[in-house]
């Protein structure tokens, strides 16, 4: 354990130098990152970020603590599942960071708000099986039994990272008062949760609804004391993250399709193995890879990303433009294979 932390303190400072101290390019590409730090990359985004916001001091973490925990989170993500492994969570990660330096941001959240919003964006998907809540369900799977079908992977990523943090010299928050360590829980809880794309729909409503009452106000984004308020914003921050694929540049965004489209396929590959119905988009035999992603864009990410900018951010116009760029190109491309034979 002590060589893993000299040489991810070595990768800690190589990360830093390279962006001369700031991770704030929005296009980072985490596969190089990935493949620079050994598949480390998750620990030392993550490290980086804490350090860079001063979080190991205003929570009074020991560094040895913090790396041990960090490794073991990233060692528990799962490198078969091709989308969801550590480098998604160290995507998220950096993405949350990044918005959060956003002028309309930079004022709003408390650092026990910014601690939890990080630290749920850096487990989020902990412990992954590269498969879909309804497969699982579908499938009987000890998971769905465990979690009675709600939530079911959402669940399951809370609790392993949770467990994790009862192992030795792992307690990232063993400094922080019972009350506060409670609160952190909690807004975890309700960030990762909301992280189940089943609840899209009804956060996206509870968004608009917010950018209604905040136009009568006019003002910037001013959150009241309001736990519900606040959370709200939180879980809609780390939701735009998680789903922050297609407003990044064109060669990375591809990636992640090609990764999320190999699970799919996967889980796909299964069912048809066990005589049950292909889930959506799941048939690598049938599947169009280039309208999948328009509709998604068209159907979940725009009018996500869209509110958001009403609500928070009216200047993150260079992301709506990726969104839109990315869409078009993808329209185009499934244009052409109608026509063409
Ligand atoms: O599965 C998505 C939600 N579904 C809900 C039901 O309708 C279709 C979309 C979101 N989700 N959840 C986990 C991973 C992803 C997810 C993340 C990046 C994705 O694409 C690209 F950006 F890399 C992605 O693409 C799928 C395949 C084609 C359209 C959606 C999916
Ligand atoms: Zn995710």
């Amino acid at each position: 354990a002590v060589e893993t932390m000299i040489v991810i303190s070595i990768h800690v400072r190589r990360l830093d130098k390279m962006m001369n101290g700031s991770l704030t390019d929005w296009n980072l590409s985490v596969f190089t990152l990935d493949k620079m730090t050994n598949g480390r990359s998750l620990t030392v985004m993550a490290y980086t970020i804490f350090k860079q916001r001063d979080l190991t001091k205003k929570f009074n973490i020991p560094h040895a603590t913090l790396l041990s925990y960090l490794a073991l989170v990233e060692g528990h993500y799962n490198p078969m599942a091709s989308y969801h492994n550590h480098i998604h969570a160290t995507d998220v990660t950096h993405a949350v960071h990044v918005i959060l330096k956003k002028a309309p941001l930079l004022d709003v959240f408390t650092d026990l708000e910014i601690l939890s919003v990080i630290f749920s964006s850096i487990i989020h998907d902990v412990d992954h099986p590269g498969l879909t809540n309804n497969h699982l369900i579908n499938t009987n799977s000890e998971l769905a039994l465990m979690y009675n079908d709600e939530s079911v992977l959402e669940n399951h990523h809370l609790a392993v990272a949770f467990k994790l943090m009862q192992r030795n010299q792992c307690d990232i928050f063993c400094n922080v008062p019972p009350k506060i360590r409670q609160r952190i829980r909690k807004m975890t809880i309700d960030m990762v949760l909301a992280t189940d794309m089943s609840k899209h729909m009804s956060l996206l409503a509870d968004m608009k609804t917010m950018v209604e009452t905040k136009k009568v106000s006019g003002t910037g984004l001013q959150l009241s004391e309001n736990y519900n308020e606040r959370i709200q914003v939180l879980k809609c921050l780390l939701h735009c993250a998680d789903l922050c694929n297609p407003a990044k540049h064109l060669p990375i965004y591809s990636q992640w399709i090609e990764r999320v489209m190999q699970e799919f396929f996967n889980q796909g590959d299964i069912e048809r193995d066990l005589g049950l119905d292909i889930s959506p988009m799941c048939d690598r035999h049938t599947a169009s890879v280039e309208k999948s992603q328009v509709g998604f864009i068209d159907f979940i990410v725009q009018p996500l990303w869209e509110t958001w900018a009403e609500l928070v951010d009216p200047y993150c116009n260079d992301i709506l433009d990726e969104i839109e760029t990315n869409r078009n190109y993808f329209q185009l491309l499934s244009d052409n294979n109608e026509t063409s034979p």
